[in-house]
């Protein structure tokens, strides 16, 4: 616990000192000018007192991020809280170190603003800005597919913040739709900045020891990771940005990413093999744009060439776009959460922490079938109980209730592990607790309950048909072949509150 909190600490007077560094030995003996001895976002004596909790933004795999108005300005971030114990034990000090350095130093409208940061004993807080709208991977499920007015615009937005990041010297090396988040008015920030690089030319300071120097360390995401990173071949700089770009963009257009599939090894061989379709309802603009994006030669994909940024910029898919005027023009209209309390207003008494009242009506329950969503309360109500009880003859689940607990939700699922998947019957119970059982061997493969407090758990959907459980301790990904992963989240959010 001390490790951490002296890790940041040291990392505020390394940084201080590298600074100093620079300044006595700067290039030919001069000093740099516009690097400024503390961080532009200060480190704060405030305690999470001072601030009103709201909804939960999302879990990450060593944080949550929070949404939180300060008291006494009214201001409203996103916090992203850190477990101390937690990241010292995860090893992820140096991502969090790097997080933060390089947040300070960015500065641009389409990159998440970092206000600034706090401690206490048990956590590390970040306060960043808040983007309301989520990710833009949420708003290419909802809508299934974006058209390509929508994604143009996106696209054409994380260009100018590439453009930007490459500028000074940084691969983002994590682009897709999942750090690519949204503002209330649509536009992006990008988002996630703990696995960057900085190349030599490098305007930044970034820290020794940080996850950079582990230049073997595949990071990244499986299926956004060119061939020459599989290959081993040196980073070529920013170009995997650009590989990543081409993915992202497919998958806004198709709803998926180009080369899918039931593992990561699966979707490595795809990628080498490059193993690329392109639906037929992709325009011939589009279509060229991927195709060059995703070339196998760093070197050839736009972006990547000595006109720089301006190769992709003047590419035809990019007709009608505004570069100089992008952060002005109106964004794509976002898809709602549907289904879901909007607690979004301030005044709602979601911002109570403590807050525990409100009616308690679970979601929809399903039990390898569904129930309409516009069934009324009562009649949901009614359905619960009947499926439950309809389940709970099953008798080989009722061992791992207690006596009148309830079965709300059941299902076959794969389990997804690094190596293997495991079939696994998940139930979800009014406890509320979610038990995760082998069919096979009819034996508890452990329990979740989080009834004491309910933020401690949160589903993500990446797919109708995969889902992650996250706590504190440990994320556990799902697939559902029977696409229920948007009502698995349904089901377990409608006990958070209760
Ligand atoms: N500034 C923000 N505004 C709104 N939501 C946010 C913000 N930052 C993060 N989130 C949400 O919170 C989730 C967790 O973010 P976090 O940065 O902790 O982890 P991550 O980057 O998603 O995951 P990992 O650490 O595993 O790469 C994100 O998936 C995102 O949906």
């Amino acid at each position: 616990m001390m490790a951490i909190g002296g890790g940041l600490e040291q990392m505020e007077r390394d940084f201080e000192s590298k600074l100093r560094l620079q300044q006595n030995h700067g290039k030919e003996g001069q000093v740099q000018r516009s690097k400024s001895i503390t961080f532009r976002a200060p480190q704060e004596q405030f305690t999470i007192d001072d601030f009103e909790m709201g909804k939960l933004y999302g879990v990450g795999s060593y944080s949550k991020v929070v949404k939180a108005k300060k008291k006494d300005t009214g201001n409203v971030y996103a916090l992203k809280i850190m477990d101390k114990k937690f990241i010292a034990k995860e090893n992820k000090i140096s991502y969090v170190k790097l997080e933060r350095i390089v947040l300070d130093q960015l500065d641009h409208p389409g990159v998440i603003r970092l206000y600034f940061t706090f401690q206490d004993n048990y956590s590390l807080y970040m306060a960043l800005e808040s983007c309301e709208g989520g990710e833009l991977f949420d708003q290419i499920t909802r809508k299934g597919r974006l058209t390509e007015d929508e994604a143009r615009f996106y696209a054409a937005e994380v260009i100018d913040v590439l453009e930007y990041v490459h500028g000074v010297g940084l691969i983002h090396r994590d682009i897709k739709p999942e750090n690519l988040l949204l503002t209330a008015d649509g536009h992006v920030k990008v988002a996630d900045f703990g696995s960057v690089k900085p190349t030599r030319e490098s305007k930044l300071t970034v820290l020794p020891n940080t996850t950079y120097d582990k230049a073997c360390t595949f990071v990244g995401t499986a299926a956004y990771v060119p061939p020459e990173v599989l290959n081993s071949s040196p980073a070529s700089f920013g170009r995997n940005d650009l590989w990543a770009l081409g993915c992202t963009l497919y998958q806004m257009l198709s709803g998926s990413s180009p080369f899918k599939d039931a593992s990561e090894w699966l979707i490595f061989q795809r990628i080498i093999a490059r193993d690329l379709k392109f639906p037929v309802y992709f325009s011939d603009e589009a279509r060229d744009l991927i195709d060059k994006l995703l070339d196998t030669e760093p070197t050839r994909r736009p972006g990547a060439g000595p006109e720089g940024y301006t190769a992709l910029k003047v590419h035809s898919f990019f007709r009608g776009i505004d570069w100089k005027n992008l952060r002005k023009s109106t964004a794509p209209k976002l898809a709602p959460e549907s289904n879901v309390a909007d607690d979004d207003d301030p005044h709602d008494s979601t911002w109570n922490l403590s807050h525990t009242g409100g009616v308690f009506v679970p979601y929809l329950p399903v039990v390898d079938g569904s129930i309409s969503a516009t069934t009324s309360s009562s009649e949901k109500q009614s359905q619960i109980s009947k499926l439950a009880k309809i389940d709970s003859f099953d008798s080989r689940w009722q061992e791992f209730l207690e006596p009148g607990e309830s079965i709300v939700m059941i299902s076959k699922l794969k389990k997804l592990q690094k190596l293997t998947n495991k079939k696994v019957q998940l139930i979800l119970t009014d406890k509320p607790k979610l038990v995760c059982i082998d069919p096979s061997k009819v034996l508890s493969k452990g329990n979740i309950i989080w009834s004491d407090n309910p933020r401690d758990i949160d589903i993500h959907v990446t797919s109708s048909s995969h889902f992650k459980i996250s706590t504190l301790k440990k994320v556990i990904s799902f697939d559902d072949a029977n696409q229920r992963a948007w009502q698995w989240k349904k089901a377990i959010e409608s006990f958070q509150n209760h």
